[in-house]
């Protein structure tokens, strides 16, 4: 599953089309030919149990024909006058036909389960890895809500059709042919009367696919549209609030449920036409036969028993018929939904050609970025601080571990701007060496953490370059990318789990041990202790509330355990106050230690260690030195520091 979701991601690109709901873009959405080859090649690695799937069900078929079979033989008897024991016969086989129908039925269920459940479950893994991989800029783009209907909605027809749809089509198509079979082999008159019925089902048929197949696709677009509106109202809740523009929210809200709703009112009434075109057909066939069998009957050329079963065959084609075209319903929603999961497949960003094939995992971090370096730093400027005590008595940094070489992560002239929107960064080149720190610094709006998401590979540049060690981001396995590349933002994420399940998240196959040093390593032992169960206690949705400083902390030691080469702090040690603050600007020191780093603040005393601060302003790297050069150049940096140490 994987492996052909993945491999046939970077060559399948043409064969999905981008989509629209009209008021933004959506993800791409695979064509036919692309959803058919998904399909096959899902039904090719199962096809053993495929066979002995379909073996069981012409068993199955074969079983439901003994019914109207024997009840021929017993009415040709009694119109013969045959005895009591003319029927001991008929009845055995109907009794044999019922004791064996149970487990064909059970046999038939199983191994249809069996061939199609698995490949539902991966198809939603690569789907949930593949979109968790996207790239930040693609997902802010169309909107969580179009991805959010994907793995809910179209997973869930999909689903519905292959464990419901699928096998009762398989099995009512295989009652049909062994009916006909049955029904030729009493009388080929019998068979052709029943086939009378076919070219209005045909018909029908095709007329439901044509008027059907767009309401279903132009539905699913209208409900990721009504998803992605009904998120946007939920996560605005606050600012809705406060500017009292709810009554807006709500009538966006209630066009797109409605634009949703027609389609689904337009969709009902289509099927309701075609059934009733069905029951025609099955008036007409029925017709035929019994028109049939009272001239096959006079003439001589059939016996009331077989007319009998003739019409009890033709009667009970109507359940698989109505089966057959029925499914084509849910077939033909299940469809629509995996073309569109195909397509959030063939979203993934290319590999180039050698990059490891595994789907991306889920990010490491709760949003992660590589720190940038010195604009055209080729040897990066050693602060006062560095190596020894910081200028705000900060914790000093040892050089690296010599066993472990660290890579260079570098931005070159890059640009960048959110939608279609203008350039927000612009050629902004910064290099980080191994082992050292750069600082950002610039007021509110100028850039830093849009940078920051470039280096960390959540966003792509417009133009320009991010790399590691000379390989772009864009490259690398998001897996590859996460584990080497790590950042805390100030929007720490804690997941409805325990503390400890919420440090794992980075490595879950670490031990309590690992879990208590990192706990250890950024000093927040004491307070994890302290909480009722300790590292236990669940936190989150509906746990046990923590602060911003504490879900910081904890991100800290996630990060700690995650080991990184290189972290990104933006900005996460904002929300503390003084005395937490401190706390974490003591864990941030300890998790940096022996890693390159970029770290995004406005409290300079998180910059004054850095080996290279940069100033941005208006998208644009105006300065950049040491916190001594900087200083003493009277510029920007040198303003801000005064502003910021001066005694209140
Ligand atoms: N998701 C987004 N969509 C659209 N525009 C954005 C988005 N994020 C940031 N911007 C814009 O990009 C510009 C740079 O923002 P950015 O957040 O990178 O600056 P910053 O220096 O980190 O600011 P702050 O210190 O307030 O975090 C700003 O004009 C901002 O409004």
């Amino acid at each position: 599953m994987n492996a052909t979701g993945s491999s046939a991601a970077a060559s399948a690109t043409a064969a999905t089309t981008d989509v629209t709901d009209g008021a933004r873009p959506l993800l791409p959405v695979a064509d036919g030919r692309r959803t058919r080859g998904y399909l096959r090649a899902a039904l090719r690695r199962r096809r053993a149990l495929l066979v002995a799937t379909t073996a069981v069900m012409i068993a199955q078929s074969a079983i439901g024909l003994v019914g109207p079979i024997a009840i021929g033989w017993v009415t040709q008897a009694i119109v013969d006058g045959r005895g009591t024991s003319a029927v001991i016969g008929p009845v055995v086989l109907l009794a044999a036909a019922a004791v064996l129908g149970a487990p064909a039925t059970w046999a038939s269920n199983v191994l249809l389960a069996r061939v199609v459940l698995p490949e539902v479950a991966g198809l939603r893994e690569d789907v949930v890895a593949t979109a968790l991989a996207l790239p930040v800029d693609r997902v802010e783009e169309t909107g969580s809500g179009d991805l959010v209907s994907r793995v809910s909605g179209d997973v869930e027809r999909v689903t519905e059709a292959a464990q419901g749809g699928f096998g009762s089509f398989v099995s009512a198509a295989l009652a049909i042919l062994a009916t006909l079979v049955g029904l030729a082999s009493l009388d080929w008159r019998f068979a052709l009367a029943g086939l009378l019925a076919v070219p209005i089902q045909v018909f029908s048929l095709r007329w439901y696919l044509r008027t059907s197949r767009p309401i279903y696709a132009a539905g699913r677009t209208a409900e990721g549209h009504r998803t992605s509106t009904l998120l946007g109202a939920f996560a605005a809740l606050p600012t809705v609030r406060s500017l009292r523009v709810g009554g807006r929210q709500y009538a966006r809200v209630e066009d797109a449920s409605l634009a949703a709703a027609e389609y689904e009112f337009t969709a009902i009434r289509n099927a309701t036409r075609f059934f009733g075109r069905l029951n025609v057909a099955e008036f007409v066939g029925l017709g035929a036969i019994l028109l049939a069998a009272s001239v096959l009957v006079r003439s001589g050329s059939a016996s009331v028993g077989a007319a009998t079963t003739a019409a009890l065959f033709f009667a009970g084609l109507f359940d698989p018929i109505n089966a057959v075209l029925g499914s084509f319903d849910s077939v033909q929603q299940a469809a629509a939904g995996l073309a569109r999961l195909v397509g959030v497949l063939d979203a993934a960003p290319a590999r180039p050609a050698g990059a490891p094939a595994q789907p991306a995992g889920v990010p490491a971090q709760p949003a992660g970025v590589p720190a940038q370096a010195a604009k055209s730093t080729t040897a990066p400027v050693r602060s006062a601080g560095a190596g020894g005590s910081s200028a705000d008595g900060g914790p000093s940094r040892p050089a690296p571990p010599p066993s472990r070489r660290l890579p260079v992560l570098a931005l070159h002239a890059a640009d960048f701007g959110y939608g279609d929107r203008a350039d927000v960064v612009h050629g902004v080149t910064l290099r980080i060496e191994p082992g050292r720190h750069v600082a950002l610094v610039g007021t509110t709006g100028s850039g830093k953490s849009t940078v920051a998401t470039l280096l960390a590979g959540l966003r792509t540049p417009r133009r320009g370059t991010a790399t590691l060690d000379g390989t772009p981001l864009a490259g690398l396995s998001p897996t590859e990318l996460h584990r080497r590349v790590a950042l805390v933002t100030q929007e720490t994420h804690l997941f409805a789990g325990t503390v400890a399940d919420n440090i794992r998240m980075g490595r879950p196959e670490a031990s309590d041990a690992e879990v208590a040093l990192a706990l250890e390593a950024v000093g927040a032992t004491g307070w994890v202790d302290a909480l009722p169960d300790g590292a236990a206690t669940v936190i989150g949705a509906g746990g046990h509330h923590l602060g911003p400083s504490q879900a910081q902390h904890l991100a800290l030691a996630r990060l700690f355990l995650l080991d990184p080469e290189v972290v990104v702090l933006d900005e996460a040690t904002a929300e503390g106050g003084s005395d937490s603050a401190r706390l974490l600007d003591t864990a941030a020191a300890r998790v940096l230690r022996g890693r390159s780093a970029l770290l995004v603040a406005h409290r300079l005393s998180q910059t004054a260690t850095a080996d290279t601060i940069l100033v941005m302003e208006e998208g644009r790297v105006t300065e950049q030195g040491s916190h001594e050069e900087l200083r003493a150049a009277g510029g920007t940096y040198a303003a801000l520091w005064d502003a910021w140490s001066r005694p209140s």
